[in-house]
């Protein structure tokens, strides 16, 4: 991590503190997310479900991971750097956005999401905070607790904002699907024309309560899955003063209303997926051109925002499995050793690891899969102090649809970084090398 020089913090979220730096070689700006607990192995990093999806996921709208660094244990996730997130764009606006930046915002959101669904994943955290903006550019952040949409339910070690969280989680439903995203991106849009939360719940039970003052009773046979669904059962729904969203939103049209009460559904195989929310009336304008995002100028501040949302964290949203986020470890990468050659040769120690990331327009057809094997599969163990260095064959493969369960797949290299036989050899290191045949 020498050749990074850390310039301030950006941010202390959960699972790490985000800096902003300087790449003394490249002279390049990034941002360095150093994970608050400690990697012993390789296969630890390797696993996170944060450098899981990354890897897989390249796309304009997600943001860039370029590089994995283990260094004494401690981890660092190398990032494109992004000036701005949106919670503090919204914080700082000073009039409310124009229906053609929140289009130009959503729309990114949303392609970013045709293209995280559509390879299988789910976020499951998308909140303002988590959308990066640099100029009028979006880009979709945090990992750290994206789900791969094949993975086995129960996903009860959910964690998420409130604020954000779909009905179907609040009420502890076993089984949920990309559609809690959908519900998050219409309270994020709703968010983007009043400049303040929508359902600013204090507790899980407050948070119920104020969707059922703006989306009413619920469809009761929406959650057959839920655990809890007394939460909803004990609300006095003829208490309740039902509050419109056009109400609420008087600068929104007509569309953007149908489009947000359409994604804020309580069912959510009535919210659209992403893919169909980009088709929707509220994005049939013949404009798509940047602009500006920030009136640096303007005096009026608007009062109505909220204060930053807790994350919450209950003893239902961990399971018995180590993947949460505060292990930051995913079970779900199991790859198989039979196709697997392998080559073991032991050194020294080490200092440092590195794994570089993919650019996928550089090389577009290029794919390098490899796999890693657990150390009881193989008998191979990363003391700490010492590394895995991972070797791979470059192999073609048509594009990347489901996910792949057995291993990575990096849809291309860094073309410095295609003669290499090793990703990354600092010396003297512990190494294993696989193979694919
Ligand atoms: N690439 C980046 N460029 C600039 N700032 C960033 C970048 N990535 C993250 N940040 C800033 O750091 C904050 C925390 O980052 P991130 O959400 O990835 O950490 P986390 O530990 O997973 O947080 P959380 O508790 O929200 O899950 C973000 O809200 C953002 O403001």
């Amino acid at each position: 991590m020498e050749r990074y020089k850390i310039l301030e913090e950006l941010g202390d979220g959960t699972c790490g503190s985000v800096f902003k730096a300087f790449n003394i070689e490249t002279f390049e700006i990034v941002a360095v997310k150093k994970m608050k607990r400690k990697f012993y192995f390789w296969e630890e990093c390797m696993n996170l479900r944060e450098v899981k999806a990354l890897c897989k996921l390249n796309h304009p709208n997600i943001v860039k991971l370029k590089e994995v660094v283990r260094e004494n244990n401690e981890l660092f996730f190398i990032f494109e750097y992004m000036e701005h997130n949106l919670y503090q764009i919204m914080k700082e606006q000073q009039r409310p956005f124009s229906e053609g930046e929140i289009r130009s915002f959503m729309s990114q959101m949303l392609q970013g999401l045709v293209h995280m669904h559509g390879n299988g994943y789910f976020h499951r955290d998308l909140k303002p905070e988590n959308l990066l903006v640099t100029k009028d550019f979006l880009k979709i952040a945090d990992f750290g607790l994206a789900r791969e949409v094949l993975s086995m339910p129960p996903y009860t070690e959910y964690v998420s904002t409130r604020w954000y969280r779909a009905p179907e989680v609040l009420l502890q439903s076993s089984y949920y699907t990309p559609a809690i995203d959908m519900w998050a991106v219409g309270a994020i849009l709703a968010e983007l024309f009043t400049l303040s939360p929508i359902f600013p719940g204090e507790s899980e039970i407050d948070q119920l309560y104020k969707i059922c003052c703006v989306l009413g009773a619920p469809d009761w046979t929406s959650f057959p899955e839920a655990t809890n669904i007394s939460r909803l059962i004990n609300i006095s729904y003829s208490e309740i003063s039902l509050t419109n969203l056009s109400d609420i939103m008087p600068n929104a049209s007509s569309e953007a209303v149908d489009l947000i009460s359409q994604l804020c559904s309580w069912d959510p195989l009535r919210r659209p997926t992403a893919e169909q929310a980009l088709q929707h009336p509220f994005f049939n304008v013949d404009v798509h051109v940047p602009h500006p995002l920030l009136c640096d100028s303007l005096e009026l501040r608007l009062n109505n925002m909220g204060t930053k949302p807790n994350l919450e964290l209950n003893l239902w949203d961990f399971g018995t499995e180590p993947d949460d986020c505060f292990l930051g470890l995913t079970l779900a990468v199991k790859p198989s050793a039979s196709n697997l050659e392998m080559v073991h040769t032991v050194s020294q120690s080490m200092e440092e690891d590195i794994l570089f990331c993919p650019r996928l327009n550089d090389h577009p057809e290029q794919s390098v899969f490899w796999s890693l094997l657990t150390p009881d599969q193989n008998g191979i163990h990363t003391p700490a102090g010492s590394s895995l260095s991972l070797s791979f064959n470059s192999i073609q493969h048509a594009p990347i649809g489901v996910p792949q369960s057995a291993g990575f797949a990096i849809t291309s290299l860094q073309s410095n970084l295609l003669e290499r036989q090793w990703l990354a050899v600092p010396t003297p290191f512990q190494q294993a090398h696989f193979t694919l045949d």
